[in-house]
């Protein structure tokens, strides 16, 4: 039976180097598939991992209907094996509900990868929509860690290299410490105390004195 198959994890633990090490284990085995992405840090239509691979991708406007797209492609006689959906938390629910639909009524394989919750830790409506209808959930392997040795389980938006807790949902970003808006995973302890790494640091050089009590 074909799954809808979540993969989820912090930001820059693995899922897109996961999502295109499934496609070429499918393509080196001869099956055809396709591939779908959303706002790409590397651009329009590409999916991108930080350990320098890349793939050309369909990118999923709000407006497309992935459904409709796949039953298109098999009514012209295209083969479509299995189904890889990268940065999924940027897709619309009603997308989810297609891709299930895909799942259930055409038999193919949908694997989805993406962030669960943004910087103020809120689901991401697409990735609401996939746990409540995935087959299942799945926890990447590789553990992204946080500053302090943790498990990183949180994303955290800096501004100027100061974390903050309000504005837009969707701020196409990098983990890059020096960019004006930027991302670091934490744990949710230092998240929840809003200490990023430059900011345990500074905690840790502070020039001001330790309080002491003259001897009398
Ligand atoms: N120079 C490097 N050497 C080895 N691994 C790296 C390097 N840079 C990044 N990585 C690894 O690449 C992964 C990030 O890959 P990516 O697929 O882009 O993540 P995600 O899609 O989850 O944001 C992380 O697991 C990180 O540890
Ligand atoms: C936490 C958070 C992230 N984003 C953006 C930043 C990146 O462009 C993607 C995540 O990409 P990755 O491949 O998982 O590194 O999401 C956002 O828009 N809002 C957020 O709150």
């Amino acid at each position: 039976m074909a799954e809808l198959i979540y993969y989820c994890g912090t930001m820059d633990s693995g899922k897109s180097t996961l999502a295109l090490q499934t496609a070429h284990n499918h393509q080196s085995r001869g099956r055809t598939g396709l591939i779908f992405t959303n706002k790409d840090r590397a651009g329009s239509g590409v999916i991108s991992s930080r350990l320098g691979l890349s793939s050309p991708a369909i990118e999923v406007n709000p407006d497309l209907d992935i459904h409709k797209m796949v039953v298109d492609k098999l009514s012209m006689g295209e083969r479509v094996d299995y189904i890889i959906c990268d940065e999924a938390q940027f897709y619309e629910s009603v997308q989810i509900d297609q891709l299930a639909r895909v799942v259930d009524g055409l038999g193919i394989d949908v694997f989805a990868f993406g962030i669960l919750a943004d910087f103020r830790t809120k689901l991401f409506p697409g990735s609401a929509r996939l746990v409540e209808l995935a087959d299942r959930v799945n926890t990447l392997q590789v553990e992204a860690l946080c500053w302090c040795g943790s498990r990183a389980t949180h994303n955290a938006r800096t501004v100027g290299g100061v974390m903050v807790v309000e504005g837009e949902q969707v701020v196409v970003g990098d983990v890059a410490p020096d960019a004006e808006i930027a991302y670091e995973v934490l744990c949710r302890r230092q998240h929840m105390l809003q200490v990023t790494a430059r900011a345990s640091r500074a905690a840790h050089t502070s020039s001001l004195p330790l309080p002491f009590k003259e001897q009398s």
